[in-house]
């Protein structure tokens, strides 16, 4: 799971993009199938489920804690659930990876079993913090012994019953909201989270879906999401739509490079997720939805995109949740863009996997881009849709979404003496969410080596 040995890569300008890809499943909505059908009574079916290291984690830990998940020759992934309040205690800590999904989600459902579990990570996951979801689940019994700082490695000891409590979210975050609605499965009553700001609705879509009785209401003080607890999951047959935040990257890729025209098939377009798109078509940018439908309970379409010339914009505060993980490949968009391009509101790219409002405005200056780091996001002066100069290595910090958006910058910098238009020092973590990123740029290049 982890990274020992750092693979460097070269990455050339590009030509023009063309032809159709398919993009693999959505990370979110993959980590949620193989845990609710983990909590089902029966045989659960997964069609589409995301293959990278991070779902591949929860995949792990889920087995150690009771399921059987099996991967069969057809790519169908088959789970025999252990039904709600059925998980057993690991016998060994549960390594998360990389993944702040897998760990936060999977704290939520042993906070209310009768077991204890240790959480392990690689070095990025055990910078980020996890009193965000201490805080709700200890007010519900668990108890923790966590590293400084609520960091991991933690060891959680699990309680049942569980208290049913009424939580408000402090930080836009889906993943707590998902915890506590994940804790409240196994606990007796109605537990409540209090959203002041919508976040990606994937948990309370699917727990109906496996038949759990979840309401969503709106107040004042925003939407109010209760889960009655005790619940029988059904299994189910699930098929993952693609994922927008892996579309993303084709996406500017082929905004941002002169003469390139793609489709990217089979797009989760759920309006919790879809904010990249409503931002880079205010900036200018074609992106086309052809054949608009719904895979697994979600809106789907393929995308037709083709080079536009981007305008710099002030990407408005309030579609932040929707785009978060998608900032670091519009501020490449915005590298690119005429004008400038000022992104506030987004202080929570400072605990992602790395720090990616440093890590961004540090790759782009290696570059030649003209950026600002602020507290809570970036102002990029664009190059009018020039190629930047390039050159150097750029510091991917395993961080998969700085490695990605980097090497889509690079498809549109100038040729360099040495060749190349920069370098990752670590290409590696793009496995963690999107194994077939090179394979699938290089297809568009018509070069499918
Ligand atoms: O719930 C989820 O599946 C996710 C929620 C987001 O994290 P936060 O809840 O920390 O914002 C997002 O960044 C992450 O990639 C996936
Ligand atoms: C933030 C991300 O994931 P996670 O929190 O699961 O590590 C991401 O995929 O960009």
């Amino acid at each position: 799971m982890a990274h020992p040995t750092p693979a460097p890569l070269e990455i050339q300008p590009s030509g023009p993009l063309t032809g159709r890809v398919r993009v693999p499943g959505d990370k979110s909505i993959s980590h949620r199938s193989l845990m609710f059908s983990a909590l089902a009574v029966g045989t659960s079916r997964v069609t589409g489920l995301l293959e990278g290291e991070d779902v591949l984690a929860t995949a792990a830990a889920l087995r150690a804690m009771g399921a059987s998940i099996v991967r069969g020759d057809d790519g169908v992934w088959t789970i025999d659930g252990v039904g709600v309040g059925g998980l057993l205690q690991p016998a060994n800590a549960l390594d998360m990876g990389n993944s702040g999904t897998s760990t936060r989600l999977l704290m939520g459902l042993v906070a209310s079993h009768p077991i204890i579990a240790t959480f392990i990570g690689d070095a990025s996951l055990s910078k980020r913090p996890m009193g965000r979801v201490i805080t709700p689940l200890s007010q519900m019994g668990a108890e923790f012994t966590s590293s400084p700082g609520g960091r991991l490695p933690l060891m959680l000891r699990g309680i049942c019953p569980a208290i049913p409590i009424t939580y408000t979210l402090p930080v836009a975050s889906a993943q707590v909201k998902s915890a506590v609605l994940l804790a409240g499965l196994n606990t007796p009553g109605i537990t409540r989270v209090i959203e002041p700001v919508a976040t990606r609705d994937h948990s309370e879509r699917m727990l109906r879906g496996f038949g759990a009785k979840v309401t969503v209401e709106p107040s004042p003080q925003g939407r109010i999401i209760a889960i009655t607890g005790e619940a029988e999951l059904l299994p189910q047959e699930i098929v993952v739509p693609g994922d927008p935040s892996s579309a993303a990257f084709l996406v500017v890729a082929a905004t941002i490079v002169p003469g390139s025209d793609i489709v990217v098939e089979n797009v989760g377009l759920n309006p919790t997720r879809a904010g990249l798109f409503t931002a880079l078509r205010m900036m200018g940018a074609s992106i086309e939805e052809l054949d608009r439908r719904e895979v697994g309970g979600e809106p789907v379409a393929d995308l037709r995109v083709r080079h536009a010339a981007l305008t710099g914009i002030e990407i408005p505060p309030d579609l932040a949740p929707s785009m978060i993980d998608e900032y670091p490949v519009l501020f490449v968009a915005a590298a690119y863009a005429s004008g400038r391009t000022i992104a506030r509101g987004a202080d929570e790219l400072r605990v992602k996997e790395s720090d990616r409002i440093a890590a961004m405005a540090a790759a782009l200056g290696v570059i030649g881009a003209r950026v600002e780091e602020v507290e809570d996001g970036m102002i990029i002066d664009g190059s009018g849709g020039d190629p930047l100069p390039g050159g150097g290595t750029v510091a991917t910090l395993l961080d998969h979404r700085i490695a990605m958006s980097m090497a889509v910058a690079a498809l549109h910098c100038r040729k360099t003496n040495a060749g190349a238009a920069l370098t990752l020092d670590d290409a590696s973590p793009v496995a963690t969410s999107y194994p077939a990123f090179f394979s699938q740029i290089r297809q568009l290049q018509g070069d499918a080596r």
